[in-house]
């Protein structure tokens, strides 16, 4: 199958990408390789996926629209993911604009790339971080999700309005996701585990918010991309082929569809903490800080949707996953 993936020098796409081309696939990537955090990851990540003969890159922003036009023209998709995205939720409070540019504006043309070509299926990341300020724990994707507390999450509900309604209109299938913090080798330095085990390791304090007190639902990136890889084959259709499924979240008007993909499992970040100190046998130096504006207390994902469509289950323990993360991190920076 030709896959074209935006993001691919992203930490989420260059697994994705790399999965796709162990099973045969040929992937087109597409990436900016914007410097919101050190190019050099990106460019190793890329670097890795073009040693694949059936990789092809274009190495451009979204918002360039004729160039990504002519980027998806070349690779022919049957099938477009979308991963690329000025993620993170506390640069989002400084640099609100970088959100509008590559989330509203960089997805709607990769939209439109998606209704040219009349892919088979189109699928986009968003976020838990759109539950914002919901209190009914596990989230599930029937709740209501109306109350996003950053922009960054604002942003990531507004692609799955327009991701809904481009699915109603053109009749594409669209599925959308929404990823519970990933975390693994080749993560992003933006993330608490990256910035964590980078200062532990140079004898420098780290920040804990709110005191710890902050709860989240780490997925293992391996457990994420498998679960990805098989919603591929399990596009949405406009009339719901399999009514038993009690919580699907399937427009009733359209073939759309949110799935949520986390690991079910709610972690204490000072158990994490304790997972990287264990993973480095090194202690790290503590600065509790308050909240932070824009961030959830909590996440906690129900994945029953994704378990019931697919069969698939995310179940990376994050001790485990840590470790991946700090071998990784050592011989990638050779410390
Ligand atoms: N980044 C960061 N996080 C810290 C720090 N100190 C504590 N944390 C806490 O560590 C936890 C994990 O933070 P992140 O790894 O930054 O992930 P996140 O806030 O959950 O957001 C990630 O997941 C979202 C999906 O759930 C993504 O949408 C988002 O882009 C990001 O990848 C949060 O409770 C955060 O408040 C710090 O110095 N930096």
């Amino acid at each position: 199958m030709n896959i074209f993936i935006t993001g691919t020098a992203g930490f989420i796409g260059y697994h994705l990408a790399d999965l796709f081309l162990r099973q045969g696939h040929t992937v087109h990537g597409y990436d900016g390789i914007t410097d919101y955090y050190d190019i050099r990851l990106k460019q190793a990540r890329h670097q890795l996926l073009r040693q694949y003969p059936q990789f092809t890159a274009t190495e451009a922003l979204l918002e360039e629209d004729a160039v990504l036009q002519a980027a998806i023209d070349a690779c022919q998709p049957q099938v477009i993911i979308h991963l690329a995205a000025q993620a993170g939720v506390r640069y989002s409070i400084d640099n609100p604009r970088a959100y509008v540019d590559a989330n509203i504006v960089g997805t709607f043309n990769v939209m439109e790339g998606a209704r040219r070509h009349k892919v088979q299926h189109l699928l986009m990341a968003s976020t838990s971080s759109v539950y914002g300020a919901n209190k009914e724990m596990p989230y599930a994707e029937t709740h209501k999700a109306d109350t996003q507390i950053s922009f960054y999450a604002a942003t990531k509900k507004a692609n799955e309005a327009m991701a809904h309604s481009y699915a109603h209109i053109y009749g594409i299938a669209t599925t959308m996701f929404r990823f519970f913090t990933v975390y693994g080798p080749w993560g992003r330095p933006d993330m608490a585990l990256f910035k964590f085990t980078k200062n532990i390791l140079e004898g420098k304090p780290i920040d804990i918010y709110n005191h710890g007190d902050m709860w989240r639902d780490f997925t293992y990136v391996s457990d994420l991309v498998r679960g990805i890889a098989l919603l591929l084959n399990t596009a949405p259709s406009a009339v719901n082929a399999n009514p038993s499924i009690s919580n699907d979240s399937l427009s009733s008007v359209a073939p759309w569809r949110v799935v949520n993909i986390g690991n079910s499992q709610k972690v204490r970040l000072l158990d994490f903490v304790e997972a990287i100190e264990d993973s480095l046998n090194k202690k790290a130096i503590r600065n509790y800080m308050d909240m932070q504006p824009g961030d959830v207390p909590a996440t906690w994902a129900d994945a029953s949707l994704l378990n019931k469509l697919t069969g698939y289950k995310p179940k990376t323990d994050f001790k485990h996953g840590v470790k991946q993360f700090v071998e990784w991190y050592r011989e990638f920076y050779d410390c």
